[in-house]
């Protein structure tokens, strides 16, 4: 699965968009993800922070909830934007949350806060990140894949399988 560049440029545009709907004053750090459905759509979300803390919705799973919860559950990319210049890659939690309706092979752009980043060599060379996974593109973007964030993982198809007695 690949995104075109019409939809990559969407898709990064809608997460800048949706995380200017932020409600982070606890940790001041905005978080916007927007999500591609398979119809075409743009479902953007936001981090959602609560003054319990730990009643938190980050931004990745304030999209997928939004999109699944309206009847949208096939997906062709993801991006996110955070308020840093490095890119940021969603938590554990966000990662299996997703896993239930993304493919191994979506693609997740993870978008530094000053997109584009000025040409560097490294930005289009299609370089596995330092330290990470996912390869460096055009204008500072880490693009990376659902199955590569969570390697190995449990997923609705486990729950078919046969079970022993
Ligand atoms: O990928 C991430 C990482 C963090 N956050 C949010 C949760 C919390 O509101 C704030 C700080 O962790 O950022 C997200 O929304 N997505
Ligand atoms: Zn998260």
């Amino acid at each position: 699965m690949s995104l075109s560049e019409a939809n990559r440029e969407a898709l990064i545009k809608a997460a800048f968009e949706a995380r200017a709907f932020s409600y982070s004053p606890y940790s001041k750090f905005r978080v916007g993800a927007a999500l591609l459905a398979a119809d075409g759509s743009i479902i953007k979300g936001a981090n959602i922070e609560n003054a319990s803390y730990g009643g938190t919705i980050c931004a990745e799973r304030t999209a997928i909830v939004k999109a699944a919860s309206e009847g949208k559950r096939s997906f062709a990319g993801l991006a996110v934007v955070t308020d840093v210049s490095s890119t940021i890659s969603p938590c554990g939690m966000c990662r299996q949350v997703l896993r239930e309706f993304c493919a191994l092979d979506m693609p997740i752009l993870l978008v530094p806060s000053d997109y584009p980043k000025p040409d560097n060599p490294d930005f289009d060379s299609g370089k596995t990140a330092s330290g990470g996974v996912g390869k460096m593109t055009k204008g500072g973007v880490k693009a990376t894949t659902m199955g590569e964030l969570l390697p190995d993982s449990f997923g609705p198809e486990h729950l078919e399988l046969p079970r022993g007695s």
